[in-house]
Order: C-alpha cells, then structure tokens, then sequence
C-alpha cells in the first residue's frame, strides 16, 4: 500500500465534495492520484462534472477545471463508481441537532457507504471534525458490517481539517497536518499520501488525541472570541472604544484579544465546542458560558439598534432595517450559523419591514442602493469587502432615516450626519 501511495497509483474516493470535501479532492487529483468524488446531491455533481464549483473559494475555479480536464477527478452519485478503492477519504458534515447534541448521521451513513464499497486494505480516512472518541467507533461499524478486523484488515484514521475558507488551496498545503491512526501503521501511511501535496510539518498520534486536537483548536478560539465579547460589553459601560482599547492590550508582548462582533457564525466555531463537550461525563462550564455569550451577541446588536431608533424617536414598529450582509463571514457565500440570520430573526416581529443584502447570497433585494432606498437603519452583519467601500453620502441621501449599526468593526469614524453605534463602540 505504501509503494502504491508512493507512486500515486493508489486509488482514491472523497466522500461529501462540499468545502473541503471538493478543495481535497482537487488537491489530489492535481498532486497526480485518480479521484472519485461520491456525493449525494445531484446538483453539486452536476455541476463539478462541468467544471464548475458550487462553492465560493480563491483559486477553486481554474484548480477545479484543470483536475476535471486532466481526466483525474471525476464526481458521481453512484456508490458502485466507489467499489475497492485504496483509499476512502470522508469530508461529510457534522453539524448539531436542535437540541446541540451531535448529528452524526451523515458520517455513520457514509461510513456505511464506505464499508460496502471497501477491500481488505484500504485505508479509511475521516477529515471531518467529530467527537472524542468517533474514529474508533466508526471503525467497529466498519467491522460490523464487513467482519473486517481493524488495523489488521482495514487501516483507519482521524485526519482533521484545519483550512479557513477564503484561504483553503494555500492552507491546505502550507498548514500542518494532525493524523490520528487507530494504528501507528494507519496513521503513517495518511502521512505519506498528504505529504504528495503537503508543505507544512506532519505528526502523527492516536485517533482520539487527533480529535480532540481539533477540536480544542476551534474552542479556543471561540472562548477567546467569548472573551473578546465580554469586553466589548464592559466597553459600553465605561464609554470606551473596545477596539482602541484592544489594540494598546495587544501591545503587550503575551497578550492577543480577538476581535468582538455581532455573532461566531459558520459550519466549525458555533458546534466544534458542543462536540467537544459530547461525550463527557463532567466539565467547568466555562466553554459552555463563552458559547452563550456568543450566542448572545445578535441580542446585543438588536439592543443598539432599538437605542439608535430611540434617539431619533422612531418606534421599531415603523422603522425599516436593512441588514448588509446574509454569510456568516466577509468574502463567503456560507450561511451556516450566520449571526445575521439569527440577529433577523431577533427583531423581525419588532420592526416594520427587514431588507437584507449580500453580494454573495439571495437576499431580499439584489442591489445595495435598493435595500437602502427610504429604509431609516442600516445594519452591518459581515464584513464583506464591498461594504468597507461604501459612498455613505449617496446612502445618506438615499435613506428615511440615518442611522448605522456597525456589527463588525469596519466603520472606523462613522460618517457625518448618521446616528452611529458599533459593537464595543462606547464613545459613541
Ligand atoms: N467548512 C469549513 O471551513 C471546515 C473547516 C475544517 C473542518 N471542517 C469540517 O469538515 C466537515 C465537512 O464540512 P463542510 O463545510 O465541507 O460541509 P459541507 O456541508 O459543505 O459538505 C459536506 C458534503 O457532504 C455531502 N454528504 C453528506 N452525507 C453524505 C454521504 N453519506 N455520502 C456522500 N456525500 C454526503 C453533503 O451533501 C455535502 O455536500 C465537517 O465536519 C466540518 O466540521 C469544515
Ligand atoms: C482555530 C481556527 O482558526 N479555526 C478556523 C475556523 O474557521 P472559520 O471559517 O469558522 O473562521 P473564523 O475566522 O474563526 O470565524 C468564525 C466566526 O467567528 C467570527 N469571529 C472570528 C474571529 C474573531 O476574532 N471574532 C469573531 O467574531 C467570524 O466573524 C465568524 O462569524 O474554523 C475552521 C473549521 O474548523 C478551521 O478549519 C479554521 O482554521
């Protein structure tokens, strides 16, 4: 197996091509090795066969064709175009249930699809990001189903995906790469397929340490965030402005604060903590404490905007809201979790109309000048490039009302003329 990885004639299915299922794929398929990529929505297959992505990512388009146009990645609903394979990679998603408990639904149906299609000998990896624990119960479906022995007739391991959108073809090459093996003998031969396209340091460790890794990684940084937050809060109060404030903290050689806003939106920060937290028996409270309180921050965006109306003596009832920005982070077209969603829901039955926009996503208007036409407030959810850019005399002359709500720090002096409030922003 080694030899044939070595040589790129290992055989290889990705399964889900979503935001990294896809990038993967193509990554591979370019480094030389033949591709299947397995989906199960017919749309997304459609158009990969094409060419074309359904994701927004730098780079995807020209990566993509080249891997289609060379013949070496193909994509298919079909399970028998999946049949003994060398090498399984599974890139599903593995989001919560209502109740914040893991859904790992799809994993353990791909899993299923996996085990079916699979030889003695193939190499099973999972790149999504799941509970402690996980792998190795994966593994035992995979016994299970096909009285296959693991780590002697199967080779499996947790390899987590650590790329952030807006920047995943240079990531996945230059970070570095965690792979847990339920063997060592699993885990080194993950090391040497991603090392065909990995520039970065490789280590290699047990499946659950790899999981938890992972997961430890995307809590920490919601924590910090929560932190981030909380400050910005106390910021209010004191009538500071967080961010000048962060900024001379940050001078301190051990001290890095991140950057509080109008909520911790996407498919990782928002659930990553919940899965960590999924199969112990006791904890501190504190991860569950920050993710609360970033739960929380569309709340705090609603509360600036109902003290905007206010000054200006508009009841929320009459007051039309536009909200600039629909995806859960600027530059990206992903909704998942967004806090802009959430921050909607919290004021539609309070105002009288809510228009939204978004370069990249459907809102309710198409163009940006029409959502602000005769609208009284102006909401800042993502900090999309575009809205750094905006002529705020003609939304001046465009709106009923003026007044701004910055939820994400791009507005550094608030126009004149508009009744401005910011996240943190206690001066004004
Ligand atoms: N999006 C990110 O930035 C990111 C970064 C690092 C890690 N991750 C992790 O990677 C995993 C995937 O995330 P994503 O954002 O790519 O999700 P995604 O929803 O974009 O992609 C998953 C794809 O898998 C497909 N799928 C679901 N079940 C399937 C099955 N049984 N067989 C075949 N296809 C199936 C879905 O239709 C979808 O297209 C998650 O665990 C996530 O936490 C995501
Ligand atoms: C540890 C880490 O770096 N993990 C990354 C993260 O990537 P991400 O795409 O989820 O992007 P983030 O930048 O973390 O943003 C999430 C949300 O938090 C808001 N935010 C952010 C920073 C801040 O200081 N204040 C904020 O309010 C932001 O607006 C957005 O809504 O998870 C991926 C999947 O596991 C990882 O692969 C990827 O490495």
């Amino acid at each position: 197996m080694r030899k044939k990885i070595e040589s790129k004639r290992a055989e290889i299915a990705v399964i889900g091509l979503g935001y990294i299922g896809l990038p993967t794929a193509i990554m591979f398929a370019n480094a030389g090795f033949n591709v299947v990529g397995y989906e199960i929505r017919e749309d997304v297959v459609k158009k990969i066969k094409n060419g074309n992505s359904h994701i927004i990512e730098p780079d995807i388009d020209d990566l993509l064709r080249k891997a289609v146009e060379s013949g070496k990645l193909r994509a298919t609903s079909n399970p028998e175009e999946i049949k003994e394979k060398d090498v399984y990679i599974i890139c599903v998603q593995t989001p919560l249930r209502e109740d914040k408990t893991p859904n790992l639904e799809y994993l353990e149906s791909a899993v299923k699809t996996v085990a079916k299609a699979m030889k003695k000998g193939s190499l099973v990896i999972i790149e999504s990001t799941i509970p402690p624990l996980t792998t190795l119960r994966m593994a035992e479906i995979i016994e299970k189903e096909r009285r296959f022995k693991a780590g002697e007739d199967f080779y499996m391991v947790h390899a987590p995906e650590r790329v952030m959108p807006g920047r995943i073809f240079k990531e996945l090459v230059y970070n570095s790469r965690i792979f847990g093996g339920i063997t060592k003998e699993s885990a080194e031969l993950a090391e040497v397929l991603y090392r065909s396209f990995v520039k970065g340091q490789t280590f290699i460790t047990n499946s659950t340490t790899s999981e938890m890794v992972k997961l430890m990684e995307n809590t920490f940084r919601d924590v910090n965030i929560a932190l981030a937050n909380e400050f910005a809060f106390l910021a209010h109060q004191y009538n500071v402005d967080i961010f000048k404030a962060i900024e001379l903290a940050n001078t301190h050689p051990r001290v890095k604060i991140h950057v509080p806003g109008i909520g911790v939106g996407g498919h990782c920060l928002p659930k990553d903590p919940y899965l960590l937290l999924s199969p112990a028996k006791e904890d501190f409270g504190l991860i569950k404490r920050a993710r609360e309180i970033n739960e929380d921050m569309p709340l705090m965006a609603k509360d600036l905007l109902f003290e905007a109306l206010k000054t200006i003596n508009l009841p929320p009832e009459d007051a039309i809201v536009t909200v600039l920005g629909l995806a859960y982070k600027g530059n990206s077209d992903d909704t998942r979790n967004s806090p802009a969603h959430a921050f909607i829901e919290h004021i539609k039955d309070d105002v009288k109309e809510v228009r939204s926009y978004d370069p990249y996503v459907k809102g309710t208007h198409e163009s940006i000048m029409e959502a602000l036409k005769g609208a009284d407030a102006l909401v800042i959810a993502t900090d999309h490039s575009e809205f750094k850019e905006l002529d705020w005399k003609t939304i001046g002359e465009l709106m009923r009302n003026k007044v701004l709500i910055d939820g994400r720090h791009i507005i550094e002096e608030p126009p004149k003329g508009f009744v401005f409030k910011g996240i943190g922003r206690g001066e004004y």
